[in-house]
């Protein structure tokens, strides 16, 4: 009886082998990330792998169990992110992206607050995999079109170091890549923290602007539904609040925060989580209007402000001044120097001078002040935590393998064959 098992057995799991080949061949390795989550499980829990018929072991299970675990391992392997992916097809990706990045900085310090917030817009929604940069497709979808990113800026700066790279290494390196990248030299140069990335994310093919307008949380949005929507991403109250940090640089549209000035939740009165002066300084920059004096919208939905998505090939998209919408520096002219990068932003929700209802929350509840004071008063412990969080941000939900493409233009998806 035994015996017969083991012959099914041994018949079971060749078959799967062979089955496994011929799916290999006839398409290229075009496993999906079902298939690869399952090789992986497969790998982690090895007595289900041959559906229960431990009991007795034949020297052909471990021969043929390792076997399976090397197909496994070898398709894993190829599929995951490498670090130095680009080493032997476009060695000099790194250097490019880096010199241009600080090139532009140099002249436009805007880029890179600019640059980070894309890629927290890119790999919230869906994963890492450029979807945001790309332009109205057949379906006229677009991510840029979803409201809380109408006021994204850097799609001209990605686009034309994706034009360099296209000059040296063609088809190569992916928009996926050049993001994270590009965002990661953006932290450098603004005094961040640097963090080591793996390569070899692909370009997905679609944009999900629905899913944008939905998910990217909204400058109002309750401290519960941000929580909760980082933590459905994988990321705890700790690396939420590091995260948040990235708020110390660049700048915020009146917009974002003018009901708290005015008509706080309709009561027609100012939020009165802000200190006073700074409130008073807040008024003289962003004067009442009309529109302050409206309800603040529910949390989820995002909110426009009055410009237009501004990515112009030739301004590098960096202009941020509008008529009727003011902006403020949220680095208070970088208070305190490149060195505070972070730290002075929870000092700031700490003497409640956060901008938006968003920022101002995290010290209003006791698991995300905690962290609100510790990186206020500890910038090791806030950089080490940053870069962390901008890591498994970067490697969110990423594309690898088959999967996507390698998009020759970041705004434009490849034509079908
Ligand atoms: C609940 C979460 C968040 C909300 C509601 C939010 C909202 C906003 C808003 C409304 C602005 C102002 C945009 C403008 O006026 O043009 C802004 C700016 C910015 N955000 Fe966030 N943000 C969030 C999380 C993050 C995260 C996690 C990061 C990065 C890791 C980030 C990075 C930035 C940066 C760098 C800027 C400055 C952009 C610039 O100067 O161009 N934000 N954010």
């Amino acid at each position: 009886m035994m015996r017969n098992l083991g012959n099914y057995k041994f018949a079971f799991v060749t078959c799967s082998v062979i089955a496994l080949s011929i799916y290999v061949a006839l398409y290229g390795l075009r496993f999906d990330n079902a298939i690869l989550r399952a090789l992986r499980l497969a790998r982690k829990s090895p007595d289900n792998r041959t559906g229960g018929w431990d009991s007795e072991k034949s020297p052909f299970d471990e021969d043929l169990n390792s076997m399976y675990m090397s197909i496994a391992e070898e398709i894993d392997q190829s599929y995951s992110l490498h670090y130095d992916f680009y080493r032997e097809s476009c060695p000099s990706a790194d250097k490019i992206i880096a010199k241009t990045i600080r090139e532009i900085y140099n002249a436009r310090p805007s880029v890179a607050p600019a640059l980070i917030r894309l890629l927290f817009h890119d790999c919230f929604v869906e994963g890492c995999d450029a979807s945001v940069l790309l332009d109205v497709d057949e379906s006229l979808t677009t991510e840029k079109g979803a409201a809380p990113n109408l006021s994204l800026k850097g799609f001209d700066v990605i686009e034309a170091i994706k034009s360099e790279l296209e000059n040296i290494c063609p088809g190569i390196v992916s928009c996926a890549d050049l993001l994270v990248l590009a965002a990661r030299e953006a932290v450098l140069v603004a005094g961040g923290p640097f963090y080591p990335l793996e390569t070899g994310r692909r370009d997905s093919v679609v944009a999900f602007r629905e899913i944008a307008d939905r998910e990217l949380p909204s400058p109002q949005a309750s401290l519960s539904v941000i929580l909760a929507s980082f933590s459905s991403r994988g990321f705890n109250e700790r690396e939420t609040v590091s995260l948040f940090g990235a708020h110390s640089i660049g700048i915020t549209h009146c917009t974002f925060f003018k009901d708290r000035l005015y008509n706080f939740s309709g009561t027609g009165k100012p939020d009165p989580e802000i200190n006073t002066g700074f409130l008073q300084e807040l008024k003289t920059k962003c004067p009442f209007s009309a529109s302050a004096s409206s309800p603040s919208p529910s949390p989820g939905t995002g909110l426009a402000p009055t410009l237009p998505a501004s990515h112009s090939s030739q301004s590098y998209g960096m202009s941020s001044e509008n008529g009727n919408d003011a902006v403020i520096d949220l680095s208070y002219n970088n208070e305190g120097g490149d060195e505070n990068f972070g730290t002075r932003y929870y000092r700031r929700l700490l003497q409640k001078k956060g901008l938006m209802y968003s920022d101002q929350q995290l010290t209003g509840r006791e698991e995300t002040e905690i962290w609100v004071r510790a990186y206020a008063s500890d910038s090791m412990l806030f950089r080490k935590d940053f870069a962390m969080a901008m890591m498994k941000l970067s490697n969110y939900h990423v594309l690898t393998g088959p999967l996507g493409q390698i998009r020759t233009s970041c705004s434009k998806v490849l034509p079908r064959k």
